[in-house]
């Protein structure tokens, strides 16, 4: 771990987060990995998940194209009923912080098919963005599938059947959620507190983040040691990084841990993509 300044006012320390293969033919060691990270911090990477680098990259390139569209088109399909694009400053996932919001702007996608309102989602349209859509669909459900598998390891790391989720319906229909994000660069930074996201944990089962590369992550292990200690979460390439839920944390008694985590403001442009995945809606009513 070495330490160094960011903004002449933050501290962050680099960690090194443990890395699981979901393809490792060797499951009973994948998962106690999961569960040593799990209770140590809440992050690991992910690798060998099946979602090909020309798919991400894809992904990135559809997702900057709509970000650099004129505001008022992406205003054209602001938020509703949680699917959609919300500009600027919209979002404070801290709400104790007495600034205007923070520095992202995202769009976010709902579940594409099943009984959970696919019929909600907004997209631009094929004229502007052609491949955007079927870019966007083809991505969530390969997600979709790394994620369930990635839950069955998660069973085995609490000593379940690797089928305990599937079986109570904890995955029929999920309610998961893509969220595409941009982070503006070139912005002076160094003075309002403003944050790229401020401090916040996850509230589903688990979260899959795919970043560009450009620094900003941190994560905080112990919430209520003060001050606050704050670690740089690193890009691996062709990683995924995944984060336990609050869902998690509270499912299993805290044994597995929602970490508290935000993005810095860094001057720096940036994109990343993710996806939450919450328990079925059908399981939670
Ligand atoms: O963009 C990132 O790297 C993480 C964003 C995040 O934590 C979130 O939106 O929940
Ligand atoms: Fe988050």
């Amino acid at each position: 771990m070495h330490e160094h300044k960011k903004g002449g006012k933050e501290m962050a320390a680099t960690l090194k987060l443990p890395i699981v293969d979901l393809s490792s033919s060797d499951r009973i060691s994948a998962a106690k990995s999961i569960r040593q990270a799990c209770e140590d911090c809440g992050f690991f990477y992910l690798v060998n998940h099946g979602v090909e680098e020309e798919l991400l990259k894809r992904v990135f390139a559809e997702s900057k194209k709509f970000f650099s569209l004129p505001l008022e088109e992406k205003m054209k399909l602001v938020r509703k009923e949680h699917r959609g694009y919300t500009p600027f400053y919209a979002e404070k996932l801290d709400p104790s912080l007495n600034i205007r919001g923070d520095l992202k702007e995202s769009f976010y996608i709902g579940p594409i098919e099943g009984l959970a309102q696919s019929h909600l989602n907004q997209w631009p349209s094929d004229e502007a963005l052609p491949s955007w859509r079927p870019t966007m669909e083809f991505y969530y459900e390969k997600l979709l599938t790394a994620g369930k598998k990635l839950i069955s390891l998660i069973a085995l790391a609490l000593n379940l059947e690797e089928n305990f989720f599937e079986k109570i319906g904890a995955l029929d229909s999920p309610m998961a959620f893509l969220r595409l994000l941009h982070y503006p660069g070139g912005m002076d930074i160094s003075s309002d507190g403003t944050y790229g996201a401020s401090a916040h944990s996850d509230y589903g089962m688990i979260t899959l983040l795919a970043t560009d590369g450009v620094r900003g992550l941190q994560i905080c292990r112990e919430k209520d040691n003060l001050p606050q200690v704050w670690e740089d979460v690193h890009h691996l390439n062709g990683a995924f990084i995944v984060n336990i839920g609050d869902m998690t944390e509270r499912w299993t008694n805290c044994l597995f841990r929602s970490t508290l985590h935000r993005v810095m403001a860094t001057g720096e442009e940036r994109y990343s993509v993710l996806i939450d995945l919450p328990p079925s809606l059908l399981f939670l009513v």
